[in-house]
């Protein structure tokens, strides 16, 4: 009697097509028996990847993912560095020398720029009165007709234009050079240096230039440390440009020194003719120690030290939060206009955003508009983080940055009304700007809050690493806030 099953399997047209024919030989039994055993190990494969997608799918919903957004050079990659100090420590370690490349290229740029200010200086004699030049800079200077302000978008009242060079304080002593080497010779023996510039420029940004930019400015997109071939600190992996320089730097110091304190180069930098970066001074002041030989980045320098970001960077952190650990997301983007298009796609499943605006720009330019000046950009961009319909149940903290640059400035006596016409004749001191700005960043944020959403306002200097500690820089209240995003079900306003 036949059995019913067997008389089907028989039958079953798939079991036919895969039986292996009457003919097959040995070698072929063989082949035939390792491709199935192939396509076996392929589907087990997809079926683990498939398992753990929805593993991690099940995990990352009570991720939190929070966007440090902000203009260019307000300080995003400076508190994402912050970030990685506290939660990840071991990461910041293993990419230390990487940032000897970027402290080496702000430290040339900066060389170059004080030389190239003074470019005409060769056609001098260095023993004459230094006021020539200060008139032929005056001349050179980008007057106010470059870079007029549209007064339609203005959303503080900004002067129209920079005030005039005529206003900036005058030179406190005349300037006397001749002493020590003169300021062409210094430029004979720094052009081997200087001439790196490029080099360095394009180790770090692996040649890519970013249309718009001015030249010279690097972008790098995130993992640019494993382009510079120095994450350890051994010999070894040592990149032979950088240390190159390196070996410049440490030959160089006197002029690099004789130059930054050369009288006319401090009279100038004074009197804001030569407009350095920010960091320029940071580095400078301590050439002895970042020019040595064997110069190892210390934490300052990272935090100090200036390199644009491209597009969004993601940076992931495992923070622990009552024993329980939660992962941050944490995406710092570039901030430059060409750059903002690219924030759009990270909008849609944000948690929370951290602005960063630069309190202390208010008498700087864009560099990628120099018509617009920075505190109006700035608020220009809050408004519309605060509108965009994508972002109405994001919660907010407002990082009104720099505010030791801004102390510096104010102390100098630089006059925030020649630059923010509306500030009128209120107190040039502090207090009154920080409310001033802070008013005007509130209103913003009142004018666009249907959702009712606490706006977080934190006065910062992300490069403070004392105060870093979450002690000044976040408030209670932020750090509350930062740490309460455990999963989305936290995400209510009731929770803050
Ligand atoms: N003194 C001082 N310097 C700061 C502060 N915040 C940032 N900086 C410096 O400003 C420069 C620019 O900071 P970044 O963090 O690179 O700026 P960013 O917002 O990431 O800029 P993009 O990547 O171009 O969008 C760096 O040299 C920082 O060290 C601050 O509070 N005080
Ligand atoms: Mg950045």
């Amino acid at each position: 009697m036949m059995r019913t099953s067997s008389i089907r399997s028989q039958e079953d047209p798939l079991s036919l097509a895969l039986r292996p024919p009457v003919t097959e030989t040995d070698a072929e039994k063989h082949m035939r028996l390792q491709q199935e055993s192939e396509a076996r190990r392929i589907s087990e494969q997809i079926d683990e990847d498939l398992r753990q997608e929805r593993e991690k799918l099940k995990k990352s919903k009570g991720d939190v993912k929070l966007l440090l957004l902000g203009q260019a050079e307000s300080g995003k990659s400076t508190l994402q560095k912050q970030f990685q100090l506290m939660y990840s420590p071991a990461s910041l370690e293993s990419e230390r020398m990487s940032w000897r490349t970027v402290v080496y290229f702000n430290v040339v740029r900066s060389i170059r720029q004080i030389l190239s200010t003074l470019e005409s200086w060769d056609d001098v004699d260095d023993g004459s009165d230094a006021h020539s030049t200060i008139d032929r800079l005056e001349d050179t200077e980008d007057l106010p007709s470059k870079r007029r302000s549209s007064p339609a978008s203005s959303q503080i009242g900004v002067a129209l234009s920079p005030p005039s060079p005529t206003n900036v304080q005058a030179p406190g002593s005349p300037i006397k050079s001749g002493h020590g080497p003169s300021i062409a010779d210094l430029r004979r023996r720094l052009l081997p240096l200087t001439n790196t510039e490029p080099q360095l420029a394009d180790r770090l940004s692996g040649g890519v230039t970013v249309a718009g930019s001015k030249k010279g400015e690097v972008f790098v997109r995130s993992g640019w440390q494993a382009r510079t071939k120095e994450k350890a600190l051994s010999v070894i992996d040592a990149d032979p440009l950088v240390d190159d320089v390196a070996t410049m730097l440490d030959q160089s110091q006197d002029e690099i020194k004789a130059l930054w304190e050369h009288p006319t180069v401090k009279s100038l930098i004074a009197n804001r003719k030569i407009k350095l970066d920010e960091w320029s001074e940071f580095f400078l002041n301590d050439i002895t120690r970042i020019a040595g030989r064997n110069y190892v980045p210390i934490t300052d320098d990272i935090l100090h030290a200036r390199i644009q970001t491209m597009g969004v960077a993601e940076h992931i952190f495992d923070v622990d939060i009552h024993g329980k650990t939660v992962t941050w997301h944490l995406f710092d983007v570039g901030g430059a206009r060409g750059q903002r298009h690219s924030w759009v796609p990270y909008f849609d499943d944000a948690n929370a955003i951290i602005f960063v605006s630069p309190i202390s720009a208010f008498d700087q330019y864009l560099e990628e508009d120099p018509r617009t000046n920075r505190i109006d950009d700035s608020l220009q961009l809050f408004t519309q983080i605060c509108s965009n319909p994508l972002l109405k149940r994001v919660h907010l903290v407002l990082f009104l940055n720099k505010t030791d640059i801004l102390k510096k400035k104010l102390d100098s006596g630089l006059s925030v009304s020649k630059y923010i016409l509306s500030y009128g004749d209120r107190a040039n001191e502090y207090e009154s700007v920080v409310q001033y700005f802070r008013a005007h960043f509130l209103q913003v944020h009142r004018r666009n809050n249907e959702n009712r959403r606490v706006l977080y306002t934190h006065l910062t200097s992300v490069v403070d690493t004392k105060a870093t500690q979450f002690g000044t820089l976040f408030s209670e209240d932020t750090y509350n806030l930062l740490h309460s995003f455990e999963s989305l079900n936290n995400l209510s306003v009731c929770c803050l």
